[in-house]
């Protein structure tokens, strides 16, 4: 067992500076986050959901404060290293799942595989694999154009899973999906966190997701309060 929190924010700020003017959109974030949680992010539009999920995914760095991943500094590592630590330890989903839809399912669960140097057979059959684990075995020669909201929204989250991380962090991930599939999406997320112990962090405005979450934290004013169920 790892001694330390999966993450840990201490006295994070992020602000963005623009023309003539700063807008301080975290203030003095602390938080923990332990292995294995499922944790959904909530507040209203602009209060700073995705901006906190950027941090988590370093693909923003705080204005202040500091980000720790497993006791590791992560606002201490350069570009490189960052991209490193994305690759090794995170899969992200976003909202509009982000697939190249005029190759196969395969290929694009496959991709990550691919790029980081694997044999282009070992990589599509362990993608495969993946999307059985999603519940997409039926669809995985199938063109991403062709596929339903729902089923691509499975693909996208079968290639983040693809590198085995030990986080899933999901920016709206059923936000253009109708109720059922968001559903069934939802249900999926927290199947990955049960059987494969994924830490999973979502931003969302869908309630039933987030109630679908063992923690909610909601964002307000810039500050992060923890919701009781
Ligand atoms: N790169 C950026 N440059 C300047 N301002 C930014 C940048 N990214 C986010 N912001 C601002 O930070 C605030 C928080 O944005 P963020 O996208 O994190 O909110 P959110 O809670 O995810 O919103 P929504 O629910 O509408 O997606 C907003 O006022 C936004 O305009």
């Amino acid at each position: 067992m790892n001694k330390f929190p999966l993450y840990e924010l201490r006295a994070v700020d992020k602000d963005f500076v623009g023309p003539g003017e700063q807008v301080s959109v975290l203030r003095q974030l602390t938080l923990s986050i332990q292995a294995g949680e499922s944790i959904a992010i909530v507040g209203s539009s602009g209060s700073g959901k995705s901006t906190l999920l950027h941090l988590l995914g370093t693909l923003e760095s705080p204005s202040a404060g500091e980000i720790f991943f497993e006791g590791q500094n992560l606002t201490k590592l350069d570009e490189a290293g960052k991209a490193a630590f994305r690759n090794r330890e995170l899969g992200f989903v976003f909202q509009f799942h982000h697939l190249l839809p005029e190759f196969s399912a395969l290929e694009n669960v496959a991709m990550p595989g691919i790029i980081s140097g694997m044999k282009r057979h070992d990589a599509l059959e362990h993608a495969r694999e993946v999307l059985a684990q999603v519940g997409l075995e039926a669809g995985h020669n199938r063109r991403v154009s062709t596929l339903s909201g729902g089923e691509r929204q499975r693909a996208a989250i079968a290639r983040a899973l693809f590198l085995k991380p030990k986080v899933l962090l999901a920016d709206e991930p059923t936000g253009s999906l109708d109720e059922q599939n968001g559903d069934r999406i939802g249900d999926l997320l927290i199947e990955l966190n049960c059987d494969l112990g994924m830490t999973v962090v979502v931003v969302t405005h869908n309630d039933v997701l987030a109630r679908k979450m063992n923690r909610r934290l909601e964002l307000r004013s810039g500050e992060l309060y923890e919701q009781a169920d």
